[in-house]
């Protein structure tokens, strides 16, 4: 496994770890999704909400077994006390508390994972005891179809293996990518982010065919499977080293032709720049969030 390239899967039979999931929302819910669309077992998971209408929910939708905090106080570290390798999904603001909950439930070894943007490393395993290994992830919700992209950061006492056992867990799902703290940020405005940019970008797609006098159904759906082919066929050139995003993009664009006219107003309406604005934003407000929540200790 390498820095910001793409786990190989090895040979060896998967583990199969006892996974927790505290918090379930979007994020927690997406690689839930993810892991059981893969090997995971529903035996395997055991996840935690705050509030008993959204375990009933939860636990309905995946499968598994979901225990409330509003019901137990206890669910928290129950279900991390049994588990070898724990999610940590709640909102950023609540992660340090969350972990300094479970510190003591926690079996020495568990890898405990956090999804959360802004929080560091050190800040995690202050609050854990000493020497318990540590991940801090950036994944994004495509995860839930399979599609998804992950960026680890290894935690002090994160050994290779624990690495390799959580990139193997995602991996399924999506790609996996090791990379230093420092990248976190940069990595959240592309790609933890980014999802809801080409999101926003479907909207405005098919706002403009309504416009155009298209149903919004049909205009929506245009729009939804143009960007997927798209990114579908952009990951397999450049896997395959045969083009690249600015190369397939001249190759839809005819000399003079409607394309051509449609980046011409892209540009015309700074979409370079909004772009790069936003990934910048991103970023910035993570680092920013990191900060805020350092300086509240
Ligand atoms: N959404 C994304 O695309 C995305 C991408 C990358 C990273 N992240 C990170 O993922 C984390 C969660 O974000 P989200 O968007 O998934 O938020 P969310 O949808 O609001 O989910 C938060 C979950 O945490 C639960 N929760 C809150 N306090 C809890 C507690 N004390 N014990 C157990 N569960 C508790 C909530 O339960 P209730 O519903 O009952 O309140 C809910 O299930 C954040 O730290 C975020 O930075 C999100
Ligand atoms: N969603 C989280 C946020 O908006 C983190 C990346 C994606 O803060």
């Amino acid at each position: 496994m390498s820095t910001s390239t793409s786990t190989s899967t090895s040979t060896s039979s998967p583990p199969s770890p006892q996974i927790a999931m505290l918090g379930l929302g979007s994020m927690n819910g997406a690689i839930l999704a993810g892991l059981l669309d893969s090997a995971v077992n529903p035996e395997q998971v055991r996840a935690t909400t705050r509030s008993a209408a959204t375990a009933v929910q939860r636990a309905q939708q995946y499968g598994i077994t979901v225990h409330a905090e509003q019901d137990d106080a206890e669910a928290n570290r129950s279900a991390a006390g049994d588990a070898d390798v724990i999610f940590l999904g709640v909102k950023p603001h609540g992660i340090v508390a969350l972990a300094a909950e479970i510190a003591d439930a926690l079996k020495p070894g568990a890898v405990v994972v956090s999804v959360a943007a802004a929080i560091s490393v050190d800040m995690i395993e202050a609050a854990l005891p000493q020497g318990q290994p540590v991940i801090r992830s950036m994944p994004n919700t495509p995860l839930s179809v399979g599609l998804g992209v992950v960026g680890l950061v290894p935690g002090t006492h994160a050994s290779a293996q624990d690495t390799e056992t959580v990139a193997r867990l995602l991996g399924a799902s999506g790609a996996v990518h090791v990379i230093e703290e420092s990248q976190i940020d940069a990595l959240t405005g592309i790609s933890g982010s980014g999802p809801a940019y080409a999101f926003y970008l479907a909207e405005q797609m098919a706002e403009a065919g309504v416009q155009l006098g298209l149903d919004r159904a049909l205009a929506a759906d245009l729009a939804a499977q143009t960007i997927y082919g798209a990114g579908k066929m952009l990951v397999a050139h450049q896997a395959a080293g045969t083009a690249d995003a600015a190369g397939l993009r001249r190759a839809v664009c005819s000399p003079n032709g409607t394309t051509e006219r449609a980046i011409h107003a892209f540009d015309d309406h700074g979409l370079p720049a909004a772009v790069q604005a936003a990934v910048n934003a991103s970023a910035h407000r993570s680092a920013e969030i990191t900060d805020e929540l350092r300086s509240a200790d």
